[in-house]
């Protein structure tokens, strides 16, 4: 008997969970080791499915791999681990059933844990050990990332000409972890050779048949689900299922109208459920007519009311821009901030960027004060975000709130950590690094979450990436600019540069970049405070020549003021004949220095224009 014409003419039947069976029996370690523990365990779950009425089972082997197995110290045991798994599998089986060997996914939310090449190479020495034990087909399960379940698929398919089914698991209804809608990726992993193609574990029937009711009967694949038995529960610390098992029959017969060929269970179902399913719909005839749900349209903000800014990126290509820095007060009231908000938008600014918790101090949250100077002085804001003070579900309600406010100028940047602010002690989260952060915004931008869930409109976000050239080697430092762009990142903002020598080697190792630089420049406002900066804020070097200069002007504020203002002025002119971006940073809430900075920025224009 053959699995592909079997499931060419009716309905298939596969069994339910393992792991979370066996944990219920308060086995809480490798369950893959009970292979040559307890054998008879996992024999006699095997045996309780098929007396439920499986037809196709599956061997003890989902983290049989090298990955999971040495989180156990395990992983000299693989072989065995794996023939046994089959064995057993096998000594159970009746002459209907057909035994799959799992190949469970290992990539979860955090991608970057291992590279492709680790989880290929992780994936073929189990593949081999699978197919050396001989089995009825394949079975790739709980994959949720799509470059690994691509990858290992391309593999397996090329190695062997067993039936493969290929199960990715979905953390929102209808769309995979990287935004690829459910439809497409099934698609694709037909085009790639797999037999059956569908979703396992994470969601309950409910939200599996919603997703499925966007996908088409395949011409080259037939469908899969291995539903879970509910959303996870906890009680007294173990975790939980709901395990009504009629609500099984009912949705069997859903997912049969959409057209399933092969229905089991993942995590929190039992045989019970399985016998449910069977019972269900074993006897009926599968569908060969579907009818497929539309997709709802996402809408753009820029269809609905169009974006209120030119984005920076686009004005600085064309001709010299500028923005300052005006950070939000470290104590309440608000005054004096719109004050130099108000003043440096009467010089004719691009636009004012508001840091997040600088130095990793609280201020007034840049949410709230970008707000009151979109709305109030009438002039855009640049949100930072760093990813040290929200985790995901912070970061995510963030965007959210920033796009509803109309702030679509953002920075994304790590954020200094913690340590080295006010409280020391306070959590620096980095749910997300900065890479991933500006990839999340882009997400965003296409309408999505960072599970892929729809967001219902597009955001319109321009991304502005931290760039610091103060470093030893700069041509590491661009390495990662070119990342960033790659993210998505669509200009760089620096930090302070006190250096012409400095100014003239960023041009030379950024000039072909596809992305622009705004040259951040911060007056010193004393020797003192020149002397801190550079030995005190990580990422900013002062050159010799300016520290003495600042030291020369002396004790006197006034003198060492326009000292300071004359160093930036100086900066600023070398930096004005190499880039079109300036980037002002003003020190303190001391906006009249950066008022005069950007009034000579304007002169400087003015005389180049009408000369
Ligand atoms: C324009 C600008 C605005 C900023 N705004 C804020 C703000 O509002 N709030 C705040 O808290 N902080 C802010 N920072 C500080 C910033 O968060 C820290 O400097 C951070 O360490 C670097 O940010 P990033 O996003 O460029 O980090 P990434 O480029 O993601 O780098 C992260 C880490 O990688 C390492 N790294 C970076 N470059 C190299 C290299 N060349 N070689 C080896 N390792 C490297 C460092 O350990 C670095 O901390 C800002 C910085 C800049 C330049
Ligand atoms: N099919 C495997 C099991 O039931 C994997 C479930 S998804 C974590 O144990
Ligand atoms: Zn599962």
């Amino acid at each position: 008997m053959n699995f592909l014409e079997e499931i060419q003419s009716r309905i298939l039947i596969a069994d339910g969970a393992m792991g979370t069976l066996l944990y219920s029996h308060g086995i809480d370690r490798c369950f893959e080791e009970l292979n040559l523990s307890k054998p008879e365990q996992i024999k006699s779950i095997h045996e309780a499915y098929i007396k439920a009425g499986a037809d196709v089972i599956q061997t003890n082997t989902y983290g049989a791999n090298y990955l999971k197995l040495s989180r156990y110290g395990l992983e000299d045991d693989i072989k065995r681990l794996n023939e046994t798994a089959v064995h057993l599998a096998k000594q159970v089986a009746i002459d209907k059933n057909f035994v799959f060997g799992t190949i469970g996914g290992i990539r979860s939310f955090k991608k970057s844990a291992y590279s492709i090449e680790d989880l290929k190479r992780n994936f073929r020495e189990q593949l081999y050990l699978i197919l050396n034990a001989n089995v009825d087909g394949l079975l790739l399960e709980t994959y949720y990332d799509f470059e690994e379940i691509t990858n290992v698929l391309k593999i397996a398919r090329k190695e062997t000409d067993t039936p493969i089914i290929a199960n990715m698991s979905l953390h929102e209804t209808g769309v995979l972890q990287d935004g690829t809608s459910l439809e497409k990726g099934l698609q694709h992993l037909a085009d790639l050779g797999a037999d059956v193609v569908g979703i396992n574990c994470r969601l309950g029937p409910h939200h599996m048949i919603q997703s499925l009711e966007k996908v088409p009967l395949l011409d080259n694949a037939y469908l899969s689900a291995y539903p879970n038995g509910s959303f996870p529960g906890l009680d007294e610390g173990q975790i939980t299922y709901e395990t009504d098992e009629s609500y099984f029959t009912q949705s069997a017969l859903e997912f049969r109208k959409q057209g399933v060929r092969l229905i089991g269970g993942c995590c929190g179902t039992t045989p019970k459920h399985i016998e449910a399913i069977s019972k269900a719909i074993s006897q009926l005839p599968p569908i060969t007519e579907k009818q497929v749900k539309e997709e709802r349209e996402v809408i753009s903000v820029l269809d609905r009311e169009g974006r209120k800014y030119e984005p920076l990126q686009s004005i600085v290509k064309k001709k010299h821009s500028i923005i300052v820095e005006l950070d939000p007060p470290k104590k309440l009231g608000i005054k004096k901030f719109l004050q130099g908000a108000k003043a440096l938008k009467n010089t004719g600014i691009d636009a004012l960027t508001l840091a997040d918790n600088s130095l990793a101090t609280p201020r007034i949250s840049n949410i709230a004060c970008g707000s009151l100077v979109k709305d109030q002085v009438d002039l855009r804001s640049l949100i930072h975000i760093t990813c040290r003070d929200r985790n995901l579900i912070g970061l995510q309600s963030h965007l959210m709130g920033l796009h509803t406010l109309g702030l679509t100028d953002v920075l994304a940047v790590t954020g200094d950590p913690s340590k080295i602010g006010d409280f020391p002690g306070a959590t620096s989260v980095y749910d997300l690094s900065s890479y991933d952060l500006i990839s999340l915004i882009k997400q965003f931008n296409e309408g999505l979450s960072y599970s892929g869930k729809s967001l219902g409109e597009k955001t319109n976000f321009s991304v502005a990436a931290a760039f610091n050239p103060n470093v030893k080697h700069l041509d590491k430092a661009v390495k990662r600019l070119e990342k960033k762009i790659t993210c998505g990142a669509d200009y760089f903002m620096t930090q302070p540069i006190y250096s012409e020598e400095q100014i003239y080697k960023v041009y030379e190792e950024t000039k072909n970049l596809e992305a622009p630089l705004y040259i951040g420049i911060m007056p010193l406002t004393s020797s003192r405070n020149a002397e801190f900066i550079h030995n005190e804020i990580p990422g900013i070097k002062i050159s010799d020549s300016i520290r003495e200069a600042m030291l020369k002007a002396g004790e006197n504020k006034e003198q060492a003021r326009k000292e300071g203002l004359a160093i930036a002025k100086s900066l600023i002119d070398t930096a004005y004949d190499l880039f079109n971006g300036i980037y002002l940073i003003t020190p303190f809430l001391q906006y009249e220095l950066t008022v005069e900075l950007s009034t000579y920025i304007q002169q400087k224009e003015r005389n180049v224009t009408h000369e």
